[in-house]
């Protein structure tokens, strides 16, 4: 649906020139959510905006739905961007006209006569859930309600694709949610493809199915969002997932527990596989949980244990050999081997 190749955009300031986007592929299938996540500044809106040509690209190719949309006409352009709705963290709504009147406006900018104006709009606002709203003005709304106003009027032309702009940036975490939901609704019932661009991890991990992580205009990681979450490889995407996915122990707790310290991850079926128990039983150590959470991504569990293991060095090294061959990476946060040696190495 949407092929982003080779895109780069080159800002040119008084005496230097500054990369909003360099170099970014991607490609994001039909009816997909997909999530670009970066810090401020790394290139998230340059590269959303160059999608629709807001913002023309220096470089590279931007084709939507079969269209190489840098090769249009003004004229055609502004045709093909009906089918490219766009919603931002600051809203962008008509604060002197009522909500239905900013959506039926989008309509009427398209051509669409009255009677079929006000019949489709009162559907858009139910769709959204604001049906009892469509007098007021955006002044008395909350801001969860004037971002399903402007979820309704990005809608009016029946786009492909919706492009979202930090859309849950500026709500509480309640409010975040809902709209979350709301995205994930018109995903599904009306097979909208959408792109959204977020500093924050946990909403691609509530909707996402795929994802880039972006730092200095580059994509520095992509792929679909489980295995991002279960596997991430770069050092940027591994401190995002940290900010969903916490497992730093408290030091007092390191300080206190003297035995080795491992940490676990547990993908797929074995997120539900009792790995630890059968661990205990079958080694001479004793484990104690220090931190366990599972997290349903995508529908699919991931499992995040830490674990304190005490018993002989040689039984514990032979336990956590296992869980390796059982997990895959289980990483050591405390060896006390090291320790031991330190201590040693100290006196
Ligand atoms: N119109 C512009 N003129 C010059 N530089 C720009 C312009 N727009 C963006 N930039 C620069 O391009 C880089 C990427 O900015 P961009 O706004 O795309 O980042 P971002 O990841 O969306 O950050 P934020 O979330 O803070 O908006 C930044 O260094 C920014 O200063």
């Amino acid at each position: 649906m949407i092929s982003i190749e080779h895109l780069s955009k080159v800002y040119q300031s008084k005496n230097r020139q500054i990369t909003g986007v360099d170099d970014v592929s991607l490609q994001v299938e039909k009816g997909e959510i997909y999530g670009v996540v970066g810090y401020s500044g790394a290139g998230k809106s340059t590269l959303l905006r160059c999608m629709n040509i807001l913002e023309r690209p220096t470089s590279g190719k931007v084709n939507i739905d079969g269209i190489d949309l840098l090769s249009l006409s003004s004229k055609d352009l502004r045709r093909a961007r009906q089918s490219i709705g766009m919603i931002f963290q600051g809203f962008h709504l008509t604060m002197a006209k009522t909500v239905l009147e900013n959506v039926a406006f989008a309509l009427k900018a398209s051509g669409v006569g009255r009677s079929e104006r006000k019949e489709r709009t009162l559907q858009l606002l139910e769709l959204v859930g604001l049906s009892d709203k469509a007098d007021q003005y955006p002044a008395q709304l909350s801001g969860g309600q004037k971002q399903r106003v402007s979820i309704a009027r990005a809608l009016a032309n029946n786009p492909k694709v919706l492009l979202c702009d930090e859309a849950t940036s500026a709500l509480d975490p309640n409010t975040t949610q809902s709209i979350l939901k709301l995205l994930k609704k018109i995903n599904r019932e009306l097979g909208l493809t959408i792109v959204l661009i977020t500093h924050e991890m946990e909403v691609v991990k509530e909707i996402c199915d795929r994802c880039a992580v972006m730092e200095e205009g580059r994509i520095v990681e992509q792929g679909n969002t489980y295995d991002i979450f279960a596997a991430p490889e770069n050092p940027l995407t591994k401190q995002f997932i940290q900010t969903v996915i916490d497992f730093n122990i408290p030091e007092e707790l390191m300080e206190n527990n003297k035995g080795t310290i491992v940490h676990m991850k547990f993908t797929g079926n074995l997120a539900r596989e009792a790995v630890v128990s059968d661990l205990l039983q079958n080694h001479q150590v004793r484990g104690n949980i220090l931190h366990g959470k599972v997290d349903y991504i995508q529908g699919h569990a991931l499992g995040t244990f830490v674990m304190e293991l005490t018993g002989e060095e040689s039984e514990v090294q032979q336990a956590i050999a296992r869980l390796r061959e059982k997990l895959g990476e289980v990483e050591v946060l405390r060896d006390v081997g090291t320790v031991h040696h330190d201590i040693a190495r100290a006196e």
